[in-house]
């Protein structure tokens, strides 16, 4: 699915972020082009600041570009109304934040199927959906608690499940192991591995080489720009 027919699912022509204005002025991002192709596991690394967020956040069209354009699936997110950002972001970009903003009142499954639900998935199917991909992470046993009996580990894990399900075309993950331990650290990244295999595009924020090494391909932010843009194993030689 890597070769050069394979459709861009993501690509950033000339991507610029600025913040503030004048002698508080900062260049989150510059001049950025980047394509990411469907199944292809993009490690994004670079030290705190150099844009990590700032990318993964245009790229979702959870935050509008200062120059340039970001097309997802090959259509530009400049002329979309809010409404139509919303469309895409639902159905076609699932985002693994740090953050896991679980519904207190809802067990895993419920968390994971609802969004679903809500974009017109039955019931009973969203609730197989919400139990394969539970299943998927090695958490099947968490399927109905609730999310205040459950870790903070398992919590993101669940949080993870609820951007995974359906068909995601675009994944976007910002730290997604963070406060796992090695093995459930390791499920999340075999997830993201099987959904590239499957199809999907992949974009990861990490700051761990060992997790970038799953990915196809590592981009080294600094300053704002692409400092590096080449495979895992070459990026971890030249550490
Ligand atoms: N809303 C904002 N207002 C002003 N400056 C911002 C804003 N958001 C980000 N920045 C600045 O833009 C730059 C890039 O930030 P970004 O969060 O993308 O970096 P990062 O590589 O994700 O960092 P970290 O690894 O610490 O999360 C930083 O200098 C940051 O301070």
């Amino acid at each position: 699915m890597t070769g050069p027919n394979a459709q861009a699912v993501l690509r950033l022509e000339g991507v610029g972020r600025t913040h503030g204005r004048g002698a508080a002025e900062v260049h989150a991002l510059r001049r950025i082009d980047l394509e990411l192709r469907a199944g292809e596991f993009l490690a994004v690394m670079g030290p705190s600041g150099s844009g990590k967020s700032t990318l993964l956040a245009l790229a979702g069209g959870l935050d509008r570009p200062s120059i340039g354009r970001v097309l997802v699936e090959g259509a530009p997110l400049e002329g979309l109304s809010r409404a139509g950002l919303a469309d895409v972001r639902r159905r076609s970009v699932g985002y693994v934040f740090q953050a896991y903003n679980l519904l207190p009142s809802l067990t895993a499954a419920e968390n994971i199927a609802l969004p679903r639900e809500l974009e017109g998935v039955g019931a009973r199917a969203a609730r197989a959906e919400a139990l394969a991909v539970l299943a998927e992470l090695d958490i099947a046993e968490l399927a109905d608690r609730f999310p205040e009996d459950m870790s903070g580990g398992q919590q993101q894990r669940v949080a993870i499940g609820r951007a995974l399900s359906g068909e995601r075309r675009l994944v976007l993950a910002d730290e997604p192991t963070g406060a796992l331990d090695s093995l459930a650290g390791e499920a999340v990244l075999r997830v993201l591995r099987a959904r590239c295999d499957a199809g999907a595009a992949v974009m990861m924020v990490t700051h761990d080489a060992g997790h970038a090494a799953w990915a196809d391909r590592v981009v080294r932010l600094r300053d704002g720009l692409i400092a590096e843009d080449g495979r895992p194993a070459e990026a971890a030689a030249r550490r």
